[in-house]
């Protein structure tokens, strides 16, 4: 008990809120790219992600550009920054906003929206960037075969010592 934990959901259900949808992919594979970026991680920990429709979810996901609402981080045009979340906590705690400059993709050109969501979700759990060049939440993007198991072993390290 003397060491600490990493600050985290102080709670194993999870809601979140797809609040606006990209014109780039079809509605159903941007919830499809989002539940499974989430899964990625609830495969690993105890953590439960219910969707809902309205109303503040705890991980409010939403597409936006340049200067946004009331977000203190503004986005950049086409590439660049891709996206970027807010760790646990209240509020903007969790969040999740994803650069509409850029082109969206299941599995075409362009980034991977399921690929860059599992990584800010690491983010909206608690993770900060990894050094390992092969982890999820390496700074750089790399378009990684979706369809391999994104997570390194240092991101399961990493997320079990937040949610073990
Ligand atoms: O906090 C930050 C600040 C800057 C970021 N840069 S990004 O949006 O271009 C980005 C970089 C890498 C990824 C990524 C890394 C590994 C696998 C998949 C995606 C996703 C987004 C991403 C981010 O989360
Ligand atoms: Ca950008
Ligand atoms: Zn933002």
């Amino acid at each position: 008990q003397y060491g600490y934990t990493l600050p985290g959901w102080k709670k194993y259900n999870l809601t979140y809120r797809i609040v606006n949808y990209t014109p780039d992919m079809a509605r159903a594979d941007v919830d499809e790219a989002i539940q499974k970026g989430l899964e990625v991680w609830s495969r690993v920990t105890p953590l439960i992600f219910t969707k809902i429709s309205k109303g503040i979810a705890d991980i409010m996901i939403a597409f936006r550009t340049r200067v946004h609402g009331l977000c203190p981080r503004y986005f950049d045009g086409p590439l660049g920054v891709l996206g970027h979340a807010f760790p646990p906590g209240l509020g903007l705690g969790g969040d999740t906003h994803f650069d509409e400059d850029e082109n969206w993709t299941k599995d075409g050109v362009g980034f991977s929206l399921f690929l860059v969501a599992a990584h800010e979700f690491g983010h909206s759990l608690g993770l900060s960037h990894s050094s390992d060049q092969t982890a999820l939440m390496f700074p750089n993007y790399v378009s990684l075969d979706p369809s391999k198991y994104p997570l390194s072993q240092d991101d399961i390290k990493g997320i079990q010592s937040i949610y073990g």
